[in-house]
């Protein structure tokens, strides 16, 4: 793969190459995105059930990199004034967060009692944001389940999750509906299906027992899990769909979900390691947008893991295919995809595995894909971004996108200074680039509407704790939680503010360095 050395990330971007307002349409949003259980801490406060992420981490401490959980966070729960203050000191136009499930729900349940302290939270965030000209973009499920469902009948490995979350969702619309007109029923579905019932690396900690990397709950099953989840999450989704087009989306509500997409790039540039970048790509991105956009899982999923793969029933599909009005995409990184061949030599072991490729990082003239950014899965690639773009374009039909997390983490392992934290470079220098192929993929005619950047506040970053500080905003949790915003932040704050005239369509591209 071609990799220009001005992507290499050494080199600042010159002064024309830096991105304007102006490139975008003046109604292009910018914003920042958050989830609940990373920002809001009051884990247990105010009627809040506990879910799955707070069993975790009491319960599997030793499974987070520092030991710590999100009881606290951040504390948007008490501080989230003072985010909607930043969000509007930025100039953002939109800010995504979600809502956590028992918080609203305390059993997951809807006869199990609606909290209204909960309900009450969300409806003082939404009203500050409306208040403040921010739009809210609201995540229904990014990742913590109420316990109780777990407890009760296993969570999403039983279809009984699928009455249960489209009665959350129903509460959701009931109460937020009339200030909320974008709505994104999941982040995530691979990550949550693959992280968290094949390697078992985020809550609830399921793998199959004796799997080298080991989990906090060896008793699942990595190879069928994860399909089982995700065949309970899409006819979810359906539902919630289903039922926000039929009762609650009036004339301008939109709904999707957002999906996380590595990139991939061959390996070397042979058929074979094109297929597996292809089987790859089905794997991650295809395995959820296929079955919304033509009712069905990936063939090469299908050909794959045959047995290990639910059908849907035929009135499922007639729900699922079409069931978004936009889609999310997080972007973070790429990989080069590697031909595995199918042989007795190798059987796989997790549900990634059944793509047959290994992504590698590295490609065969030893180089990186991108040069490493600070926390050990994100080497900067803006190019894969335009890929996917291009992909979502050519081969989806061009649906109406929001980039809705792009970023990267820095290392803090308790030894970053809070000047050096504060001048965050890197991360400016990765949002320069990342919105930069934005802009040339839009040209080029994906239908991209907003971005999101990941995320507004140091948070509590799942298995990596607090090492990882992924915030436009610093968070010195040592001293109230009190905010800093960082000079990416600020980059920001003077983009957003200039003057959004029409675009000029002129090719902005990344010069060689
Ligand atoms: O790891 C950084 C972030 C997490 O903090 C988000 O919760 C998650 O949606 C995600 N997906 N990819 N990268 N991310």
């Amino acid at each position: 793969a071609q990799r220009i050395s001005s992507q290499l990330g050494s080199q600042k971007l010159h002064p024309w190459e830096i991105p304007r307002r102006d490139w975008f349409p003046p109604n292009f949003l910018f914003g920042a995105a958050t989830s609940a259980y990373q920002i809001e801490g009051a884990w247990n406060e105010d009627g809040k059930g506990p879910s799955t992420w707070d069993h975790f981490c009491h319960n599997f401490p030793e499974w987070i990199m520092d030991r710590s959980n999100g009881d606290v966070a951040a504390d948007s729960y008490h501080m989230y004034a003072e985010d909607v203050r930043l969000l509007k000191e930025m100039g953002m136009d939109a800010y995504r967060f979600s809502i956590s499930w028992p918080r609203i729900l305390p059993k997951g349940t809807l006869d199990g009692g609606i909290n209204n302290k909960g309900i009450e939270y969300y409806n003082k965030l939404i009203d500050l944001l409306l208040e403040n000209g921010i739009e809210p973009y609201v995540t229904l499920f990014h990742w913590d389940t109420p316990q109780a469902l777990v407890d009760a009948y296993g969570g999403f490995l039983d279809e009984r999750i699928i009455k249960d979350y489209t009665d959350f969702a129903k509460v959701c619309f009931k109460n937020f509906g009339k200030k909320v007109k974008n709505w994104l029923t999941f982040n995530e579905p691979e990550t949550f299906c693959s992280v968290s019932y094949g390697t078992g690396v985020l809550a609830p900690g399921r793998c199959s027992p004796g799997l080298s990397c080991a989990c906090a709950v060896p008793t699942g099953n990595s190879l069928t899990e994860p399909y089982i989840v995700a065949h309970n999450l899409l006819r979810a989704h359906a539902e919630a769909v289903d039922l926000y087009n039929k009762y609650h989306k009036g004339a301008d509500g939109r709904i999707g979900l957002a999906l996380n997409v590595f990139g991939r790039v061959p390996y070397t540039n042979t058929f074979l390691d094109q297929q597996a970048q292809e089987r790859s790509m089905d794997n991650c991105l295809g395995w959820f947008l296929e079955p919304v956009v033509r009712g069905d899982y990936p063939f090469s999923m299908r050909a794959l893991a045959r047995h290990r793969v639910p059908h849907f029933k035929e009135e499922e599909q007639e729900k699922l295919v079409g069931s978004y009005d936009i889609i999310g995409i997080n972007y973070y990184t790429s990989t080069f995809s590697k031909h595995i061949d199918i042989s007795p030599k190798y059987s796989p072991l997790l549900n990634t595995d059944d793509a047959y490729a290994k992504q590698k990082t590295k490609g065969p003239d030893g180089n990186a894909i991108g040069p490493p950014t600070g926390n050990a899965w994100i080497n900067m690639y803006p190019k894969g971004l335009h890929d996917i773009l291009m992909i979502m374009k050519n081969k989806y039909g061009n649906p109406p996108i929001y980039i809705t997390e792009n970023g990267m983490g820095d290392i803090d392992n308790g030894d970053l200074p809070k000047p050096d934290a504060l001048n965050d470079h890197t991360r400016l220098d990765f949002i320069q680039r990342h919105l930069s192929v934005l802009k040339q993929s839009i040209d080029l005619g994906a239908d991209v509407r907003g971005y999101f950047a990941w995320t507004l506040l140091d948070n509590f970053e799942w298995s990596s704790g607090y090492t990882e500080r992924f915030g436009l905003v610093y968070v010195d949790r040592e001293n109230g939680c009190e905010r800093t915003m960082k000079r990416s932040a600020r980059w920001l704050q003077d983009f957003n503010g200039a003057a959004k005239t029409v675009p000029q369509n002129n090719k902005i591209l990344l010069t060689p360095a």
